[in-house]
């Protein structure tokens, strides 16, 4: 492994350990005799665990579970129980709260169990429960509860299926994270704040880690706790810009028509009483794996440049922006000096058009490699790793890949293209082949995607 490719995992290491859930919980509650204390920057509360009669730990993600174990250590016999539903592969073993291990990123029969569960729960909550709940990346997936309505006309009951094909329809088309869960949050009985309807009276603290950019709280695993900013009529115009009407489900138009048409109750809406009972917490961010990057890189010697936690649009774009970076660096030294490193984090999206594997992370190095094959200098001064905090990009093993000159040489002797392979989106048996996959298995965070550029002198 070259030398800078082992400083850019380095980098990434120190990234997901200073957004490691367990440590950013424990490091912000406390429990002093009843008393419940959480101060995570401007957010601070108390809770007396003296006026409740139970506690109950609720939630969805594939970092929740790292949440709970934390919850699990600070409070111990003070929880009454708990569910999460979080990914396969994302479990850990806890003692009150029972983690059910559920399909991402296209949902399943556990999630709806867990989901319907969930929802059970806290219908029976009380004003005597006080609920946490722990929130992070994937919560939309694995915590599907298709909506159900009784109109005049007859019933209309979504599907597990119809949310199957929907979600599909959504990673493929380029929408971004912000539309995909618009369209979530309108078909569920749970999200879009509707379990903070199902809540009611009860009083909840929700714990929240973000891989959403920009941290919006309506669209984190689409707002379980969160107000709505969103409506139908936004919901109904992304499925018109995707032009997804052939590929969304009956069911699932009829419900945003009649959404449209007001016959439907709107998602939870900003000064809903119910959101009153609710203090949504944000425990951590991409800045947070960001500054612990640029932290390690100059300490490795790297002169550095922070340029964004926003870094979204087409993956294969995003790559030519910092591939325009890397080679104004190595001219000018504008933005930083040589040896320098360059991060930025975000979440970009892939348009699938070809049948291959990959992620949005493997295919932006790859499209970093096909700038780099391009080069009249031949690159070899620089070096990439794009990869995905949580450890898996894509539907596939691996986190992200590394991309330099060598790899270009490297695929030449194997046989490989690069332009053929992004042809078919298929990044990931391309760096396999060459041995190039950064492969860390679960993380058991979520904060999007970290993407590093060293040019040596
Ligand atoms: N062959 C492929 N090449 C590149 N990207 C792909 C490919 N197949 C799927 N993707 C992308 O993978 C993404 C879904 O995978 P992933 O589970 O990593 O998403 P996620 O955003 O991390 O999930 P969540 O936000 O729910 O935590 C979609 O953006 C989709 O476009
Ligand atoms: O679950 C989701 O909706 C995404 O991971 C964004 O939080």
């Amino acid at each position: 492994m070259p030398r800078p490719f082992e400083h850019l995992t380095q980098m990434f290491q120190a990234a997901l350990d200073r957004v490691d859930p367990y440590k950013m919980i424990v490091n912000h509650v406390r429990l002093e005799g009843s008393r419940l204390l959480v101060s995570f920057e401007d957010e601070r509360h108390e809770v007396d665990l003296d006026r409740f009669e139970r506690v109950l730990v609720l939630g969805a993600g594939k970092a929740s579970a790292r949440m709970g174990k934390a919850l699990e250590d600070i409070l111990g016999d003070r929880i009454h129980s708990g569910l999460l539903s979080v990914k396969y592969g994302h479990a850990e073993p806890l003692k009150h709260i029972e983690v059910v291990e559920s399909g991402h990123p296209t949902p399943d029969e556990q999630g709806v169990g867990a989901a319907q569960r969930i929802a059970d729960l806290v219908r029976a909550a009380d004003a005597k429960t006080l609920v946490l709940n722990l929130v992070s990346g994937g919560g939309s997936a694995l915590l599907p509860c298709p909506i159900s309505l009784d109109l005049p006309e007859g019933p209309l009951r979504l599907t597990l299926e119809d949310k199957q094909n929907m979600t599909r329809a959504l990673l493929a088309c380029g929408a971004d994270i912000g539309e995909i869960n618009c369209i979530r949050k309108h078909i569920s009985a749970v999200k879009g704040g509707r379990l903070l309807k199902l809540m009611a009276p009860a009083r909840s603290l929700n714990f929240i880690l973000s891989d959403v950019v920009g941290d919006r709280l309506d669209t984190i695993a689409s707002g379980l706790t969160s107000h709505d900013e969103t409506t139908f009529e936004e919901a109904m115009a992304i499925i018109e810009k995707y032009q997804l009407q052939d590929k969304a489900p009956a069911n699932v138009l009829r419900t945003l028509e009649l959404g449209v048409q007001g016959r439907i109750e709107e998602t939870t809406k900003p000064g809903d009483p119910a959101t009153e009972l609710a203090s949504n917490i944000l425990i951590g961010s991409n800045q947070a794996a960001l500054t612990a990057a640029c932290e390690t890189a100059r300490s490795l010697g790297y002169n550095t440049a922070a340029l964004t936690c926003a870094l979204t649009g087409e993956s294969r774009e995003a790559a030519k922006f910092l591939w325009g970076i890397a080679k104004d660096v190595r001219k000018t030294e504008l933005l930083v000096k040589k040896p320098a490193c360059i991060i930025a984090g975000g979440e970009t999206v892939v348009t699938l058009k070809g049948e291959g594997k990959g992620g949005r992370n493997q295919e932006m190095a790859l499209a970093f490699l096909a700038e780099l094959a391009r080069d009249e200098l031949k690159g070899a001064d620089i070096f990439f790793l794009s990869a995905s905090t949580d450890g898996t990009d894509g539907p596939t093993d691996a986190a992200g890949a590394f991309a330099s000159a060598e790899l270009v040489e490297m695929a030449h002797a194997a046989g490989l293209s690069i332009n053929a392979s992004l042809r078919d989106n298929d990044s990931y048996h391309f760096f396999e082949r060459i041995g190039r996959l950064l492969k860390t298995g679960p993380t058991m965070t979520n904060v999007c995607d970290l993407h590093m550029v060293i040019v040596s002198p």
